[in-house]
């Protein structure tokens, strides 16, 4: 069965890491990115965790995993080298509806973590499925090659155009055909190559006088 892919909103959620390692580590990483209120429970952890603990970026509860940790956070990431207590913390986290990754076992736990291509507000996720998670990362870098960073600037300037659009063109069909036509146009490769003046030319023609 497919897996049902999402971008989940963490801004100031809760969420706890089990496992202080690389694989946590890099976990951990994806979450800062995105605002979440980290808390890692772990004896040991990386340089990089103990380092975001010491500028207070995340929480550090240096003892073991003790029963119920995992009923209390949005979300939960099983990361410790150990199956059977990364078993038990999925079974705590699902018992109370919690969002649940275990990065050692592919029967359990409820989402996998995708990699990764971003672009400023662009996000590509890539999942194998669980199947080859070293593909995935072949896939994610030879994206990269493709979606530069002119993807940023083009998407906040679409951004911008589109906000003026709903305010301004009331006809949604009219709204719809130029957003798309910006969208397949050369403002993508304009913008990427610094010719700001014909990005606005082709921006002004394109609107037929609505200001932005
Ligand atoms: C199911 C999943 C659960 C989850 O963690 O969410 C999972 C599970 C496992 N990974 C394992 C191994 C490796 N994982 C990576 C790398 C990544 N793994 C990621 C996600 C996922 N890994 C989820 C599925 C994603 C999908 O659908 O493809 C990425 C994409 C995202 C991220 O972690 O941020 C990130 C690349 C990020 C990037 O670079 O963009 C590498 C490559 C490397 O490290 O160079 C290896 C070594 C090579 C290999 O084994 O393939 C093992 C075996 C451990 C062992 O041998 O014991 C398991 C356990 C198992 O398969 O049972
Ligand atoms: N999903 C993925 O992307 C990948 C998963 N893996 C697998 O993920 C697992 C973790 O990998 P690494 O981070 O390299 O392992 P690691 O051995 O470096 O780290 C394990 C961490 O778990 C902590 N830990 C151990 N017992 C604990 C307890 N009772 N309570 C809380 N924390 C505890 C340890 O202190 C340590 O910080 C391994 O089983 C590995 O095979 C490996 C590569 C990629």
């Amino acid at each position: 069965m497919n897996s049902y892919g999402v971008f989940l909103n963490l801004t100031g959620r809760r969420c706890l890491v089990v496992g202080g390692g690389p694989v946590a580590e890099r976990k951990i990483t994806g979450l800062l990115d995105c605002g979440a209120d980290v808390t890692v429970v772990s004896p040991t952890v990386t340089d990089v965790i103990a380092a975001h603990a010491e500028t207070g970026t995340l929480k550090w509860e240096a003892r073991a995993y003790r029963e119920g940790d995992a009923t209390r956070s949005f979300l939960v990431i099983a990361a410790t080298d150990s199956k059977e207590l990364n078993r038990h913390v999925y079974e705590e986290a699902e018992a109370s509806g919690r969002l649940c990754n275990v990065v050692n076992d592919q029967s359990i736990g409820n989402f996998t973590v995708p990699a990764l291509v971003r672009r400023g507000r662009l996000q590509v996720a890539v999942s194998t499925g669980g199947a080859a998670p070293a593909v995935a990362k072949r896939i994610r870098r030879e994206l990269e090659e493709h979606f530069g960073f002119e993807y940023a600037a083009f998407l906040d300037e679409m951004a911008e155009i589109r906000q003026l659009l709903l305010g301004t063109v009331r006809d949604e069909r009219r709204r719809t055909k130029i957003l798309q036509i910006l969208a397949e146009s050369e403002l993508l490769t304009l913008l990427r190559d610094g010719r700001g003046e014909e990005a606005r030319r082709l921006v002004e023609d394109c609107l037929g006088g609505h200001e932005i």
